[in-house]
């Protein structure tokens, strides 16, 4: 078996080769056309990242989040709550931004403690500021195709640019799983496919026969959170697979590690184009939230 990495400028499934997509090469292109397009417009987008406690992973992504914002040229406001904050100090946070007008894009970093309704949250950005996607108008929108002016939430935004980027305009009429339905990832994926002309089969915890399901896909987007969980029998020969699982295990040998929801050395033989994890979609999340804080900026601008 060959494999050939994947680059956004360097796609092919028509060699026999498996494809191991770069994420990270892929996420850094966005970067840089990010980049060029805001000292194009000639705005200074403004992002404020909000962290409510001190989870360690989540603190990581939110210093990465903000040390892109820099990188791209935004100014980049983060706020450090502390883990018992209430909900209407955080609510008071975020009406005091949607109400600034150099701040562009507003998120709150989940998971969030348990005395705060994230539903109430982040109902409470300004739509136009919801760089995550997650409030009802831009899900909504995106539910029902209206793609004026939506910002898709970022891992799926991210995701569906990596399977655009290996499978071009073959997208179309394809048989798509995706599996897990969260309102982060596993439904607004479904949408972006189905918007793509993809048959779309949404695999969840109830479902019964999940891996014969699967095993008809020429998609499959694996967001389900368990370590491994996909093995080669799901997987149908030639298929291109997403792996949006990031979790941290201890191997058997005490070594702590990142791996995906799909069992990647079990199912490489099979496919045409797979994520790896880490390096696969998580650093696509970042740059597509660039790109939405950057949008977000650019339609500011439009309606002053
Ligand atoms: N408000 C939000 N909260 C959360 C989101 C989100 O999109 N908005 N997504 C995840 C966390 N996340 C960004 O916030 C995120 C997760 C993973 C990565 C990433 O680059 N992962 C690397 C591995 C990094 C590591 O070693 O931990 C990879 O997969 O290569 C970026 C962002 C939940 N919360």
């Amino acid at each position: 078996m060959t494999t050939v990495p994947l680059s956004s400028n360097k796609l092919s499934l028509s060699n026999n080769a498996t494809v191991i997509i770069d994420g990270k090469r892929v996420a850094e292109e966005i970067i840089e056309s990010v980049k060029s397009r805001r000292a194009i417009e000639n705005i200074v987008p403004g992002l404020a990242v909000i962290l409510v406690g001190n989870d360690a992973a989540s603190s990581v992504y939110v210093r990465s989040k903000s040390a892109r914002a820099k990188e791209c040229g935004f100014v980049s406001k983060q706020f450090d709550l502390h883990a018992d904050v209430s909900e209407s100090e955080v609510l008071e946070l975020i009406n005091n931004l949607n109400n600034d007008s150099t701040i562009h894009g507003i998120l709150v970093q989940l998971p969030l403690p348990k005395q705060i309704n994230a539903h109430h949250v982040i109902q409470s950005i300004a739509p136009e500021k919801d760089v995550d996607g997650f409030h009802y108008l831009n899900t909504g929108k995106l539910t029902t195709g209206d793609t004026s002016d939506v910002l898709v939430p970022c891992t799926p935004a991210g995701s569906i640019h990596l399977i655009k980027a290996v499978m071009g305009s073959t997208l179309s009429g394809k048989h798509a799983v995706v599996i897990g339905r969260s309102n982060i990832v596993g439904k607004p994926m479904a949408s972006l496919l189905l918007q793509e002309n993809c048959t779309v089969t949404i695999i969840h915890s109830r479902t019964e026969t999940p891996a014969e399901l699967c095993k008809l896909a020429d998609i499959v987007v694996a967001a389900v959170g368990i370590p491994k969980h996909i093995k080669e029998g799901w997987i149908k020969p030639g298929a291109v697979v997403i792996d949006v699982g990031i979790n941290r295990i201890t191997t058997e040998e005490g070594k702590n590690t990142l791996v995906g929801d799909v069992d990647f050395d079990n199912v490489i033989d099979k496919v045409s184009a797979i994520t790896p994890v880490p390096g696969g979609v998580g650093p696509m999340t970042i740059s597509m939230l660039m790109q939405n804080t950057l949008e977000a900026a650019i339609r500011s601008k439009r309606i002053a």
